[in-house]
């Protein structure tokens, strides 16, 4: 019988909840993308506490119970759990139908650019090395974002595969997938950028609209480090999937964007993210990228980006 219930619900979308957002915690946000396995702990921080900020119904969300209780007795993090703080969880109203998808930043793609996973080829010592090692890496980030957003969320957190994700969050959990490396059909080995399973989710949820959090504060004309670089505010995707620059007129009409790629970066950087994007924008989902830890990130995630001083690139249908 439940297991009859919990497959309804699998293949229902109609028993869930609606999903308010899919959320990407992008690598270049969370860490230091340049630096081997390195986590930018302000971000991630910032970024916990802005999820729980909207999620959380009309502002303050009451006293945090930590959902983390890995931590040993005598861990000065703090207390290993709090029994007392559980019984408050029903009353906190956290809306918890939230997705979060991560990407692996400095931990997975050295391994798996030095290995060559992305391009195939498990035959090869090396690439299965890679493959291996590439998993190791960025399992070893999940397992912190997950503590991370433990800490702050009074809500219980998962890796979940596709098939579960409808089920979890009925029942209140707030799945965290990510990109991995992957076996492939075509390649027989990948990598998967949480970029592409932002946009299956998107497919699969219809979520309200979808947050893109990175390092910069969206999509510019030209690499930002070009200080001539613009801000792209609005970019409207039609019915073929091919999309404009609405927001701002550029000077002589310009139509592209010209995007450059760290060189150990095994999924395409912002040009995927802008493909998937424009693929999600065309399923009549707004979509929004915008820095990480910034007032700008908290209004994406509200899903408030419609006054003039937000600051990020929206991307939606032009329908
Ligand atoms: N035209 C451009 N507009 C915006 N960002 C650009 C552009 N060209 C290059 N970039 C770079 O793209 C990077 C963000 O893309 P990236 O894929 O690294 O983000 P992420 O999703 O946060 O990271 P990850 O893929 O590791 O999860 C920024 O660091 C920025 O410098
Ligand atoms: C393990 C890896 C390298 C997955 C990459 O996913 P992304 O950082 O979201 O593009």
């Amino acid at each position: 019988m439940a297991e009859e219930a919990a497959q309804e619900q699998q293949t229902d979308p109609a028993a869930s909840r609606p999903v308010r957002c899919i959320v990407k915690l992008g690598g270049a946000a969370i860490t230091n993308k340049g630096e081997l396995e390195s986590i930018d702990a302000a971000s991630l921080r910032s970024a916990c506490a802005q999820l729980r900020q909207a999620m959380s119904h009309g502002g303050a969300a009451g006293k945090v119970v930590g959902m983390d209780w890995s931590r040993r007795p005598g861990d000065p993090t703090g207390p290993v759990v709090d029994v007392e703080g559980l019984s408050e969880m029903g009353g906190l109203g956290l809306d918890s139908n939230f997705v979060v998808v991560h990407g692996a930043g400095s931990f997975g793609h050295f391994q798996a650019s030095r290995s060559g996973v992305h391009k195939g080829g498990l035959h090869s010592t090396l690439v299965k090395a890679g493959f291996v090692a590439t998993r190791i890496s960025v399992t070893s980030l999940n397992q912190e974002i997950v503590r991370a957003l433990a800490r702050v969320l009074h809500l219980q957190l998962e890796s979940v595969d596709a098939s579960q994700i409808m089920l979890s969050l009925h029942v209140g959990f707030v799945p965290v997938l990510h990109g991995d490396a992957v076996l492939d059909e075509l390649l027989d080995c990948t990598i998967l950028s949480g970029d592409v399973i932002i946009r299956h989710l998107a497919q699969l949820l219809s979520p309200k609209y979808v947050v893109f959090l990175t390092d910069v504060h969206g999509v510019y004309d030209r690499p930002p480090s070009d200080p001539n670089a613009v801000l792209l505010r609005e970019i409207a995707v039609d019915e073929n999937g091919s999309w404009s620059i609405v927001k701002p007129a550029l000077k002589g009409n310009k139509k592209g964007v010209e995007i450059s790629v760290a060189a150990h970066d095994t999924t395409g950087g912002m040009e995927t993210k802008i493909l998937e994007a424009a693929a999600i924008a065309r399923l009549g989902v707004d979509v929004y990228i915008t820095k990480v830890g910034t007032e700008h990130s908290l209004r994406a995630l509200e899903g408030d980006t419609s006054s003039e001083d937000w600051l990020g690139t929206v991307i939606r249908s032009s329908r």
